[in-house]
């Protein structure tokens, strides 16, 4: 049987109807029917092709990288995907994201733009927002330096205020203060948004959000005062390559006051600074947008590998086979179940995961517009905890992809290697993974110290509000299918991160200087912010696979016995086997094109041995049949050995 017969098989096995999963998981039928004309358009377009991209050189990548964004945008205002003085529509979104190419544009839109329409008064908005709408200026997002990024608080980037021109003098005081990693700052942006610390007559403001002119907009050449580069070659050949990351330093460069970005606070003429009535966090507010984004995409990067294991697993054969008969696919493995399927649950738990934060993030933003702060601290927990879950666990998730596809997977043509290097930097960037786990931990250990001043626990943490019965808890599961009721989950999983967090804080509260027990304890305060996290998701959907991991939390704090736990793994034995009829079904309900999934290992049609054959002939190195190099490096050793044989 070949590759192409395996899927077709797999497909008639379906006990669900899959146009109907394809609604689901796009979201609604409205938004399944816009990804799949995007995804076709650009897969139907030659400049957006991407099988070529591993063997580039750096420039001629960039350069193809300027060209795919040049025509992307083109097709934008063809289509009218952007409106003249509005924001992107979520068409041009789908397409930025199924040319699948990092790119300047993607912090231009993603974070500069973002970062004027949350910090900049509305006359600042006025005069810069049509401006970058049209892109006839395009900007970055300057934040982190060489010597500080998590720690913002630490940047060292100055911008004195001088009351004689009205102007800001922005400085690099040091080596380390220099611009370090903003994407598009290399070699295209014309413009960025920088944190620098504001000075007023000596004294320091902390950081703040600036407006800086970098490049001519006639020659590009950068403006006097401004040294500009890329930092040079990153993880993985093509990957983050396709992005001019770059250092930029400032020496006295000068730009008018009302480029502060004065939403949050104000310096006035007199050179006065006046800070609103509104937390100082919403300075930060840039990073809360993209996180969440962060999380919305995790799905879709975890969906693409695990679609390209799972065609794979089900077209390839290894063992078992009798009197001359199929060996068995290797997805009949119970062994390949049980790392493949998880992660199957998995993207579809992020899907729905990151709706609810964006439906989270869209209610705190109602909010704050009517000056009601009140959830910014949820807010910020929860797009900083499930950034740093949904990233960690889809970055791992890809890399086991890999090895679920064996040798064929470590070949660029499964496109998973690609995949993963240009997704595990969301691991670190928008706030390194373990660093925002620690704010989740800061925000649990207060909710639960102000348990006792009758501060009811909302949101998310409104678990803790029933403190006395989760730490009586204990699992009534008795037999296997008990854990399929999901209140019996849940209850698990509030106990347990209900116990780690009290466990916390009150090892922490034998520390009479409470930020020394937090650095003390940072280990147990992350593996608090992860429990709590996961419970977070699932409250939304799913959890087995989780519980069966982390199983060692669960008893050891009490909340199953180890008969509980292997009651719970027969459960999900029984689960994988329910799952495996549909597995094939269940990553064609992504709808991926093979344009966007850009892997032979996971093709639709599974004709994946023919097509690998094919695609090796095509490597440069098969060029010619004898390699360049031959003469000088090759043929001396040969002649070398044959006259020491002589000898
Ligand atoms: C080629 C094809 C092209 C196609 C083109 C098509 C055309 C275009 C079409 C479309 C384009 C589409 C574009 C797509 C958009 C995609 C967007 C995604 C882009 C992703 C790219 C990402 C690149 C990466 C960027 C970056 O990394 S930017 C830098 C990020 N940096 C960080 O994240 C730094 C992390 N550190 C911090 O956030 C903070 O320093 C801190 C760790 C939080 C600590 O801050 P500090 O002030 O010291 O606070 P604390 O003292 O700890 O806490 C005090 C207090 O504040 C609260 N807090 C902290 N943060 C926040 C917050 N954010 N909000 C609210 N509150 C906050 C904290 O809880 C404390 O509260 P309490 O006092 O109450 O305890
Ligand atoms: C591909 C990519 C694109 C980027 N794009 C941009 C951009 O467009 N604009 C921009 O401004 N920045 C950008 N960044 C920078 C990014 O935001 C920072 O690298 C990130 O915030 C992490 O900061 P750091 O590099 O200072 O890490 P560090 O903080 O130096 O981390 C090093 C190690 O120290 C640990 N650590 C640090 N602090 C603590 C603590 N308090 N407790 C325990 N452990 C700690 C971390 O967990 C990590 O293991 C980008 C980075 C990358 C990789």
């Amino acid at each position: 049987m070949e590759g192409v017969d395996h899927l077709a098989f797999e497909r008639n096995k379906a006990q669900f109807d899959v146009d109907e999963m394809k609604i689901v998981w796009a979201g609604s039928r409205e938004d399944f029917e816009l990804s799949d004309r995007i995804s076709r358009l650009v897969a139907s377009d030659p400049v957006f092709r991407k099988d070529d991209r591993a063997a580039l050189g750096r420039k001629e990548l960039f350069k193809n990288t300027l060209r795919k964004a040049a025509h992307a945008w083109k097709r934008v205002i063809e289509l009218r995907l952007s409106g003249e003085f509005s924001a992107l529509e979520p068409e041009a979104y789908k397409l930025r994201a199924f040319v699948d190419q990092p790119a300047f544009t993607d912090l231009h839109w993603g974070m500069f733009v973002p970062a004027i329409q949350g910090q900049g008064t509305d006359e600042q908005q006025q005069k810069w927002l049509p401006l970058a709408y049209r892109m006839q200026i395009i900007g970055c997002y300057a934040q982190t330096e060489l010597g500080h990024g998590s720690n913002v608080q630490g940047l060292e980037t100055t911008a004195t205020f001088d009351p004689k021109t009205d102007e800001f003098v922005i400085h690099s005081p040091t080596l380390t203060s220099s611009k370090w990693w903003p994407g598009g700052l290399g070699k295209v942006s014309t413009h960025a948004v920088v944190y620098a610390r504001l000075i007023i007559d000596g004294q320091d403001y902390g950081v703040h959000g600036f407006i800086v002119q970098l490049r001519s907009l006639d020659d590009h050449l950068p403006l006097p005062g401004i040294t500009i580069g890329d930092i040079g070659m990153k993880f993985g050949n093509a990957a983050y390559n396709t992005m001019d990351n770059g250092v930029l330093t400032f020496d006295h460069v000068r730009i008018p006051r009302n480029q502060m970005l004065m939403r949050v606070s104000q310096v006035t003429r007199e050179g006065k600074y006046v800070h609103s009535n509104v937390p100082r966090q919403l300075v930060y507010g840039t990073m809360v947008y993209v996180r969440q984004k962060i999380v919305a995409d995790a799905s879709v990067a975890l969906s693409r590998a695990v679609c390209i294991a799972t065609r794979y697993s089900a077209v390839r054969r290894q063992f078992g086979s009798h009197n001359g008969g199929l060996e068995t696919q290797v997805i009949d493995y119970k062994t390949q179940q049980s790392r493949l399927f998880p992660l199957l649950a998995s993207a579809y738990a992020f899907r729905f995961v990151g709706e609810w934060l964006l439906w989270l993030y869209t209610d705190v933003t109602e909010r704050l517009k009517a000056k009601d702060f009140s959830t910014l601290p949820e807010a910020h927990a929860c797009t900083a905890g499930l950034k740093s879950l949904t990233t960690t666990a889809t970055a791992d998730g890809i890399e086991e992809c890999r090895k679920l596809c064996g040798g064929h997977g470590y070949l660029c043509s499964s496109g998973l290697p690609e995949l993963f290097a240009v997704y595990v930097p969301a691991c670190t960037y928008e706030g390194d993974n373990i660093v925002l786990l620690l704010q989740v931990a800061r925000h649990l250990v207060k909710t639960v110290s102000q348990l006792s001043t009758g501060n009811k626990p909302v949101g998310t943490t409104a678990y803790m509000a029933r403190l006395e019965q989760l730490l009586q808890y204990h699992s009534d599961v008795k037999k296997a299918e008990d854990w399929l009721k999901p209140n019996v989950v849940l209850e698990a999983f509030e106990a347990r991160a209900a116990r780690m967090c009290v466990a916390c804080a009150q090892n922490l509260s034998k520390f009479s200087n409470p930020e020394e027990g937090f650095q003390e304890l940072a280990a147990d305060l992350v593996e608090a912010a992860v429990a709590h996290c996961q419970l977070i998701v699932v409250s939304n959907v799913y959890a087995l696979s989780l519980l069966h991991k982390h199983l060692g939390d669960f008893i050891s704090t009490g909340c199953i016995d180890p008969k509980q736990g292997s009651l719970a793994n027969e459960q999900l034995r029984n689960l994988y086997s329910q799952v495996r009829p549909n597995a094939v079904a269940l990553v064609d309900a992504y709808n991926y094109t093979d344009h966007y999934l850009g892997s032979i290992l996971g093709r639709y049609d599974g004709n994946v041995y023919p097509k690998l054959y094919e695609e090796a002939w095509k490597d440069p190195l098969n060029d010619s049949i004898v390699p360049d190099g031959f003469k000088e490096y090759i043929q001396p050793l040969l002649k070398q050995q044959l006259r020491n044989a002589r000898l």
